[in-house]
């Protein structure tokens, strides 16, 4: 069976998409700086080879292509606090555009060409419309946006110009745990909405703020 390059995989999807690829019977291996993510549910829970790293580094990049069979890669790793985006954009675009930017130039230098992209729907930008449509012009608000909406552009070009074959997920706001309780969710620092809920619900914090004044 083909081995899978997770990057971000000891992080909240990335985690969830090494399981479901374990199930299905796939080989995987977990690039992840541990920035943000979780060493102990990568090494104890999934039970799959961790490197811990960073896609920037490409002599590491390099090395890792060079000595495990890498079918395909799937892209989760970045920073994806909208928030921290605005204030610290040059971090955004260093990691988030710059740093894939490298892993692709690493894949297509050991001939890898499949590529999942852990994307965004915020590229969107405000609704013109709804429900959103596939098609709906693209207007990110947000540098996190705008970072996730520049590697799509990078990729469409890469598939024209080097046959890079790849697919962006845009999901919306995902949430939740893992059916059989094996996975959670647990940012440092915690930001997204539904989590700052339950924990309000479950008296872990006095109250939640929401944000705007369109509601
Ligand atoms: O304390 C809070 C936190 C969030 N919000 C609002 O709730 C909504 C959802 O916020 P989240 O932080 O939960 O999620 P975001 O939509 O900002 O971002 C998340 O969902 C995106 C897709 O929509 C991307 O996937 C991104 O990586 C991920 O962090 C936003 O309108 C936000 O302004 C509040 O009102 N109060």
């Amino acid at each position: 069976m083909s081995t899978i390059l997770v990057t971000g995989g000891a992080g909240y999807i990335g985690s969830h998409a090494v399981l479901a690829l374990k199930t299905a019977g796939y080989e995987v291996i977990v690039l992840d700086n541990l920035s943000n993510g979780h060493r102990e549910i990568v090494e104890e829970v999934l039970q799959v080879k961790l490197i811990v790293g960073d896609m920037s580094d490409r002599p590491l990049l390099d090395q890792l292509f060079a000595t495990h069979n890498i079918a395909a890669v799937m892209h989760f790793a970045a920073y994806i606090a909208v928030g921290e985006s605005v204030t610290e954009p040059a971090k955004y675009y260093r990691n988030n555009v710059v740093g894939t930017l490298t892993l692709l130039e690493a894949m297509l230098a050991a001939s890898i060409n499949k590529f999942i992209f852990s994307s965004t729907c915020a590229l969107y930008g405000v609704p013109q419309f709804i429900p959103l449509t596939e098609d709906h012009p693209q207007s990110p608000i947000s540098p996190y946006a705008t970072t996730k909406w520049m590697v799509e552009r990078i990729l469409s070009d890469f598939d024209i110009a080097y046959n890079l074959k790849s697919v962006s997920f845009r999901y919306f706001n995902a949430a939740g745990a893992e059916p059989n309780g094996l996975l959670g969710e647990d940012h440092i620092p915690e930001t997204h909405l539904i989590p700052l809920v339950l924990q309000a619900a479950l008296g872990k914090r006095e109250s939640i703020v929401i944000f705007g004044t369109d509601y």
